[in-house]
This record gives C-alpha cells, structure tokens and sequence, in this order.
C-alpha cells in the first residue's frame, strides 16, 4: 500500500536522509520533486556550493548493496547463483525490489526476504508510471509508425523472457517458489513496474557506478537546471546547488537527466519529452532483404541489430547506418564468407572484403566500401535502401491515425506525448529524405555510376536482382 508522501521526513529521520533547506511536495503535472524552502546561492567559480540533499552511501542500491543484502538473505544468494549468466547489476537490482514488493504486498503468505529500508521505501514510489511499457494496449496505438513502435514491442518481449527465466531459475528454491509458482505473490505485471522505476530512476554515480538513490530520485529533470548529484569524500551520495546558481524559496530543484538524448529516448526512459533538452534524431530498424542468401551470414557477422540512425545537427541532416553497407555488397563486389574450423574444433565465422580477413573491422565496414574502386556506386545502392527504410517508416507513421484521445483508457500524458513524439519524428523523417534524395541525384551523376550503370539505366537500380545472383551456404 502506498504511503504519504507527508511520511517521508520521519523515514529520512530513521534512515539518516538529510534535506537541508529543500523538501518533497508536488510538483505540477510531474509527480513529486524536491522543491527549496528558503532562497539560496551558489557562487560562481566554486565547488563549495549548498548542500541540499544528503543520503548515506548505505541506503544507495547498487552492485556494493546487493553484495551486502546476499550475506543476509540466503535464498536470495541461491536465487542469484542458479541465474547464472543471466545476470546484471539491472537484473540484481529489479530481483531485490521483487522482494520487496513481495514483503509489502497484502498477498505474501509468508515472511520472504529480510527487511531494507527500501521495503518502505517503495511505497513512497509513484503507482502509474507514464513509460511505453506501463502503456495500455490503446495507449500503445499511439507508437505505431515511430521509431519506438518496434523498441518498446521488442523491450516487452525481452522482459517476459527474463521473468520466464527467472521463474524456470527459481523452481527449486523453496520460497521463491512459493513466491513465482504457488502464491503467485508477485508477477510479471511486478516485474515490468520495477523496470520502468529503474529505467527512470536509476544514476550513473561517479564512483559507485548504475545506482538507484532514494530522495535523490524525487529531482524532476530540466533542461536549465539548477543543482547536481555528486559522491563525497565519505562516499554519500549529495544534491549540490550549481556554482553560479540562484533559487528562490517555492522553487523546483531541478537536475539534468542529460542533454543528448532523442524525444524517442526520453520517452522511453522517463515518459516524458522536453523538446528544449532532446536533440533531434532518431533510430529506425532496418531489414535484411528478405531473398538475400547472404542475409543471416550477414547478420550474424555484424553481431548487432541492424539500424539507421538520423539526426539534425545544426540544421544539418546526417545519417548513418552501417549495416546497409553490409546489406548492398556481395559476392561480385568482393565479400566472402568462410567457416573455418578452430584448433579446438569450434566453428568460426570469417568475413572477408576484397580477400582481406576483416571479420574484426565489421564496424568500420562503411570505410571499408569507401575502398572499392566503384565506391560511388556502392554509396548509391546504399542511400536508395536507407532512402526507402526511411519513406516506408513515414508512409506507415502517416497512415497510422493516433487513438481517440477520450478513450478512458488513454491517459492525458500519454496522448500528449505519443502526439508530440509523432510530431518531431514525421518532421525529422520529411528532412532526411529530401537530403537522401538530394544526395542519390547527385551521386547518379557521378562519373563512374554513369559509366557502370549506362546513363539509361541509372535511375532503374534493381538491387533485388543483384542479390539474387548470390549463392552460398546456410549458416544459420
Ligand atoms: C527520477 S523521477 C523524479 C520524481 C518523480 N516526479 C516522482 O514523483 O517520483 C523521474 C520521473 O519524474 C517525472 N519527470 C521528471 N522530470 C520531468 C519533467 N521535466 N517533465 C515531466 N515529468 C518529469 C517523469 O515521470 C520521470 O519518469
């Protein structure tokens, strides 16, 4: 059940917190934030700026805390061992506050875990979180055609595997099967709740790296903001007024949750946008070509989702996407692979690229291709697939209708910024195909595209047919 947040003074009290001239209220249309109670500065030039906040280094969840928790809680240590390599600081992370909920749920049957005051401090922790995940299914209908249609889609899937895994990895331990299987005290609706109060919560922390930091994690974001979070010299975590920084009484503390993030990244991760902190771009999928015998060999070499990244910067549109390198060569150009056999009798994937090994330069196969004498031509097939992966994601986007916004089950929030992210994505995507365009026409000019394709035939790029003229083994 959750708690005042009126309560939340006596839990600092007893858990040593202490806000020096700043408290916890509402914040408009944010959910709570830190807010100052009396007029403050912070001079220009110095480190030595106000204390508003300070939290024993005890209190922050991070690996130092889950190591400290495993010495008391055994089963939780067992819980940890059978997950094997399974395991991350996240994941020990969110299995910690699994635990905790459980302890605080009205549904534990039995005592599970050892107290923390993160039990209570839980209860503290808003209920709706505003995060595509949390989103309900119409609110999700707001996504389609954006770059996080398919980001939020595949983070879903993600999760339930992981709480799969964490079930299959719990069976034999008593309580915790009593807890996932027999109870059912907590669930995977628990599970997607606890990775979206990590995902907006969670700090990088100088020393103490990934951390989750109670109090510290009641700052709303700004894109001016006015104070930092630091570790001191006896390892708390502190909130510190910024050098130069004025505030008055009333006012909002604010941190920066960084400035060079995408509305879609600040969606995801915070369910919020601020257009003055995000920077315009933005991350499409792309797909192999589906009759490429190559494909999977390519895929598996270039060991990461294959993507194209747009951005705007200073008025420019840049794009980049490796992978499409990968995807427009084949055999005739010079790319080859080879299964070798290791001297342990592994098998061994090998890429080659004009017969150099370069299955270690994958990442840097767009200067690889720069290399080839029909470079130009190379550049062409690969800005007419980025050109269509990007037309196609817009065409779908704009034939995509947002929701009724006076569905019950859409939130305000949600509609405004599934709209806006709609929005800045639909204006980005129009900018980046007129500079595809621009930069495809120029290129059919260039003078060995003329001369490889015909000047007829250069505006007929057939790369379907291209592909198809490889053969080569199956290496799925
Ligand atoms: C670290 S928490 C901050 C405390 C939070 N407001 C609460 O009530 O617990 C981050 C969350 O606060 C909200 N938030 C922070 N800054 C915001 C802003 N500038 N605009 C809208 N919401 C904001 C978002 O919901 C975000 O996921």
């Amino acid at each position: 059940m959750a708690l005042p947040i009126e309560d939340l003074p006596t839990w600092a009290r007893f858990n040593d917190v202490s806000f020096t001239n700043v408290e916890v209220t509402k914040s408009q249309g944010r959910g709570y934030g830190v807010f100052a109670q009396k007029e403050m500065t912070a001079a220009e030039g110095t480190l030595d700026t106000p204390v508003l906040l300070t939290v024993p280094s005890g209190l922050a969840l991070n690996t130092t805390a889950i190591d400290e928790y495993t010495k008391e809680d055994k089963n939780f240590r067992q819980l940890l061992d059978a997950l094997g390599q399974h395991r991350s600081t996240r994941t020990d992370i969110l299995l910690f506050l699994l635990i905790q909920t459980a302890r605080a749920s009205s549904k534990s049957h039995s005592a599970v875990g050892v107290s923390n005051p993160w039990t209570e401090y839980l209860r503290f922790l808003p209920e709706i979180l505003l995060v595509p995940t949390e989103w309900t299914e119409d609110e999700r209908l707001l996504l389609r055609g954006t770059s996080l249609e398919a980001a939020v889609n595949a983070k879903i899937s993600s999760l339930d595997a992981e709480f799969e895994a964490i079930r299959e990895a719990s069976s034999d331990i008593f309580c915790w099967h009593q807890l996932l299987w027999e109870h059912r005290t907590v669930s995977f609706q628990d599970w997607i709740r606890l990775d979206a109060l990590y995902r907006s919560r969670c700090l990088e922390l100088p020393r103490s790296g990934e951390s989750m930091v109670p109090c510290i994690d009641m700052i709303n974001h700004s894109a001016t903001p006015s104070a930092y979070y630091d570790e001191n010299s006896k390892d708390e975590v502190v909130l510190l007024l910024r050098p130069g920084q004025s505030i008055s009484g009333g006012q909002e503390v604010t941190i920066s949750y960084g400035d060079s993030k995408s509305a879609a990244e600040m969606l995801f991760s915070y369910g919020f946008i601020d257009p003055d902190s995000t920077v315009d771009s933005l991350v499409l999928p792309l797909v192999p070509f589906p009759d490429d015998p190559l494909a999977k060999a390519k895929l598996v070499a270039f060991g990461e989702a294959p993507k194209i990244h747009v951005a705007r910067d200073n008025g420019i549109i840049r794009w980049d996407s490796r992978f499409a390198y990968l995807m427009c060569v084949n055999e005739e150009d010079g790319l080859g692979f080879r299964v070798l056999q290791d001297t342990d009798g592994g098998r061994q994937l090998r890429v080659f690229w004009r017969d150099d090994d370069v299955t270690d330069r994958m990442t840097s196969f767009t200067q690889l291709v720069k290399t080839h004498p029909l470079a130009e031509v190379m550049q062409l097939r690969v800005v007419t697939v980025v050109l269509e992966c990007v037309q196609e994601h817009l065409d779908r986007l704009e034939s995509c209708q947002p929701p009724d916004p006076t569905l019950s089950s859409i939130k305000d929030d949600c509609f405004k910024n599934g709209v806006l992210l709609r929005q800045i994505e639909t204006r980005l995507m129009k900018d980046a195909i007129d500079a595809l365009e621009k930069e495809r026409d120029s290129l059919m000019e260039a003078e060995n595209v003329v001369a490889y394709f015909g000047p007829m035939e250069t505006a007929e790029l057939d790369l379907v047919d291209e592909e198809a003229s490889n053969e080569v083994d199956d290496f799925s």
